[in-house]
Parts: C-alpha cells; sequence; structure tokens
C-alpha cells in the first residue's frame, strides 16, 4: 500500500561524494534540496556525470553509497518505485514479456482471470502480442525495453522513473516508450524523465537541470530552452539556462529562437509537428 499519499516526496540537502582513483573529484549530489509532488512529471537533464542518474536513483528509492542527508519518499511509499533504464535486460526478472507483465499483475495482488485479460490487454497496447511468448534473447532491445515499461507500467504504482529509457531505441519504439509513460502520467502516477533529448521536453512541464551534483535550474522547459522570461518576453540576449549547463538547444529550439530575433514567430514557439506546420505556413505566406 502507498503510504502517506497526498504528501510531497522530498530531499533535503542530500549530498554523496564520488570517489574516482584520482582522489576526490566532482561531488556524486552536493546538497540537493528537491520535492516532487504527487502526480507531477519532473524532466531531470544536465551534461554527462552531472548527477542525473544518482538523483534518479534515489528518487526512485534506491541506494546508492554514501548518501548523505535526509529524504522523505511521500506519496511515493516505502518501497522502490520502478526504475526504468537505458538498458532493459538488468530489470527483466521473467522467461518472456508474458511473464513478465504477469508477474508485475500478480505482484498488485489481481485475482487471476483480471490478470489473464489485462495481460492481453498491455501485450495488445504495446504492439507486443506477436512476440509475447518468446524468450528475451529472440527479441530486439527495443521490444526488451517495450516489454519492460509494459511491466513497470502494470505494477500501477505512485511513481516510475525513467531513466534514459528511450536512448537506445528507434523512433517508433521511442514513442511507443513514451507513450505509455504519458498514459500512467495521466492515470495519476508522478513520472521523472532522465533524458539528453531535449527535444523531448515540453516548454510547459517541469525541468530540472544538473551540475556538477547540484540542482542548477528548477523551472518550465520553456525556460530552459528560451530564457527565464519565457513566454511573456525574451530578448535576443536572452542566455538560455540550457546553454549555461553546458548543452546545446535542440534543432527546433534554435529555429524558433531564429524566426523570432527577425520577427517572424512571436512566443509560445509551436512544439508538436502540426503546431511546426503552421507555424512555418504562416511565415511562408507573409
Ligand atoms: N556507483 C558510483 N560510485 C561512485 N561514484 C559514482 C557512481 N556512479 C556514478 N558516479 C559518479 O557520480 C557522478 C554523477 O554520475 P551520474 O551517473 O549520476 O551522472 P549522469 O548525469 O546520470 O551521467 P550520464 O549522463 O553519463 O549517465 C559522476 O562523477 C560519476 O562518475
Amino acid at each position: 500500500m502507498v503510504d502517506h499519499l497526498h504528501n510531497k516526496l522530498v530531499l533535503q540537502r542530500v549530498s554523496a561524494s564520488s570517489e574516482s582513483a584520482e582522489g576526490a573529484g566532482t561531488p556524486r549530489l552536493d546538497k540537493i534540496d528537491f520535492a516532487l509532488n504527487p502526480g507531477e512529471w519532473v524532466n531531470l537533464v544536465g551534461v554527462n556525470g552531472s548527477g542525473k542518474s544518482s538523483l534518479a536513483r534515489l528518487l526512485a528509492g534506491l541506494p546508492i553509497d554514501g548518501a548523505q542527508g535526509s529524504w522523505d519518499r511521500g506519496f511515493a511509499g516505502a518501497t522502490p518505485s520502478p526504475y526504468v533504464m537505458q538498458q532493459p535486460d538488468a530489470q527483466l526478472f521473467a522467461e518472456t514479456p508474458r511473464e513478465e507483465i504477469r508477474f508485475a499483475l500478480e505482484w498488485r495482488g489481481l485475482a487471476p482471470e483480471r490478470i489473464l485479460t489485462e495481460t492481453e490487454a498491455i501485450l495488445r497496447e504495446t504492439g507486443l502480442q506477436a512476440v509475447g511468448d518468446l524468450p528475451w534473447e529472440r527479441l530486439s532491445g527495443g521490444q526488451r525495453q517495450l516489454a519492460a515499461v509494459a511491466a513497470a507500467s502494470a505494477a500501477k504504482l505512485a511513481l516510475i522513473v525513467f531513466d534514459e529509457a528511450t536512448s537506445m531505441l528507434d523512433e517508433q519504439s521511442r514513442e511507443g516508450v513514451r507513450a505509455i509513460a504519458a498514459q500512467l502520467h495521466e492515470g495519476g502516477a508522478a513520472v521523472v524523465w532522465v533524458t539528453q533529448r531535449l527535444q523531448e521536453i515540453g516548454a510547459s512541464e517541469r525541468t530540472v537541470a544538473l551540475s556538477e551534483g547540484r540542482i542548477v535550474f528548477d523551472g518550465t522547459g520553456g525556460q530552459f530552452l528560451y530564457g527565464s522570461s519565457y513566454p511573456i518576453s525574451f530578448g535576443p540576449d536572452a542566455d538560455p539556462p540550457c546553454l549555461a549547463c553546458g548543452l546545446h538547444l535542440p534543432y527546433a529550439s534554435r529555429l524558433a529562437l531564429e524566426l523570432g530575433r527577425i520577427g517572424l514567430l512571436q512566443p509560445p514557439y509551436p512544439e508538436t509537428a502540426g503546431e511546426w506546420e503552421a507555424a512555418l505556413r504562416q511565415v511562408t505566406d507573409r
């Protein structure tokens, strides 16, 4: 059962050192203060080694060596939350996708007949029906990842953490995983989405950036990409937090900024393919 259903998950002054062969390096986590609301979606971004996975693991309730400070998992409860990684293999327990999903449903304590129908529904929704009984070695990496995500989502917990879960996948599998995450979020789950692909960040989504183990930005995706006053106004000299963190703006954001700079586009900038199509049509019709 989930404890403290309405309480935030809170980390206070959480630190962990990273013991490198060369001695003291940058801290793994450095005095992190962070709170996550029930049902909230948060993107975690930052350059390699900035501490995203370390923070993500802690949020999921998994241990990291030498962590200090205080944390209360609030709505996420005492048991660890599903933590979906880049390489799915480490998180697969059963022999096939069907078994993997069934185990997750059994863990929820569902009645046997509901387990049967829900397993079939999940296999169908994820497009894994045809490979449901194949052993893992006969599945592609993308199919294994989808099965891992499907099983994690079948557990229906209050929080799920995706740690660069789509980085090894092709466009179609990536969309499949992202769609499951979105469904879980719509169903009320909090989602922590760790990503290097800044094009995945929605302008209104909470986005937290890490650098050298510290939180250096906590705001919306739009503010992260375009500057702190987005979408009210923006100046051509604005230095978006994204660049200050050592990350590059995605191509679409650079295009939006450039079109904004020359007066052809006004914030809020397009995000979806449909919005871009409409915006570019307006630009070319001028
Ligand atoms: N098990 C560990 N023990 C000690 N230090 C670690 C451990 N895992 C990672 N670190 C160090 O902690 C720091 C943050 O690593 P972390 O994996 O959290 O960053 P990240 O932002 O997720 O990186 P990436 O994008 O490369 O996955 C790095 O300096 C790393 O070397």
